[in-house]
């Protein structure tokens, strides 16, 4: 599990973070909701220790932020950070060659699902395809945590929807998924648990299921009600 408890954090003079709370389980898709600049990227670099907190504690399996914990969970930004001039398979040796966590076999499984061809550029990639590249070289490594930044920000809806496909598959199972965004539409089905955000506070923590089954409420309903009050 993954415990972000209390969370503060300053830019500046900026407090952005005001003392977040919630946590995210194994075997589940939490879904971080919040409109632009509310702090959503903020708090995933924290998990993964790339941005240091004012005050509270983060905790993975119990335990407190160490090294070695990173080899368990991946980060997947919402932009495409290989080079590109690099092709798809070369940018899969990159990651088999960086990452002792690389699995190659899901790898080819997770190309033929997204139906890439490996020989292409990543310059030459369509926004979707580029997605579903970030997301490959992410969901390939065997770690038990995933951190996912707007998976499906600024693509077509045919992208995100083949996209969407692999949150229900074999590809996900038993790992523990954070993902971002502002627009929960297309995903809603998918999401076990939903955290909205606001003015850098938690403003309800629920599962998603529970609220369809006995309250007869969407996501979106419950999102409604809680930032139109
Ligand atoms: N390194 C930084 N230095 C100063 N301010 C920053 C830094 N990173 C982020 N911010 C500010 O912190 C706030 C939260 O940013 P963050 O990217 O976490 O929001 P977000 O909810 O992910 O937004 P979006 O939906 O647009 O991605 C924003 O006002 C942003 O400008």
């Amino acid at each position: 599990m993954i415990e972000v408890r209390a969370v503060e954090k300053k830019y500046g003079r900026k407090q952005i973070l005001k003392g977040i709370s919630f946590s995210a389980n194994k075997g589940e898709i939490t879904c971080l909701i919040g409109i632009n600049g509310v702090g959503k990227t903020t708090i995933l670099n924290a998990i993964m220790g790339l941005t240091p907190i004012n005050k509270g504690e983060i905790l993975i399996d119990g335990q407190r932020l160490k090294e070695k914990m990173f080899d368990n969970i991946t980060f997947i930004p919402d932009a495409i950070t290989m080079l590109p001039g690099m092709t798809i398979g070369q940018a899969m040796e990159f990651m088999a060659d960086f990452y002792s966590s690389w699995n190659q076999e899901r790898a080819t499984e997770l190309l033929e699902f997204f139906r890439l061809n490996d020989t292409n550029r990543i310059s030459s990639l369509s926004k979707g395809n580029a997605a579903k590249v970030n997301l490959l070289l992410g969901l390939a490594l065997d770690v038990d945590y995933v951190l996912m930044d707007e998976p499906f920000s600024g693509i077509d809806m045919f992208s995100r929807e083949e996209i969407a496909k692999v949150f229900t598959s074999h590809l996900i199972e038993n790992r523990g998924v954070i993902i971002t965004t502002h627009e929960v539409g297309d995903i809603e089905h998918l999401i076990d648990k939903v955290v909205l955000m606001d003015d850098g506070m938690v403003t309800k923590e629920f599962n998603a299921e529970d609220a369809r089954e006995q309250e007869g409420k969407s996501v979106i309903d419950v999102m409604r009600e809680v930032y139109q009050r």
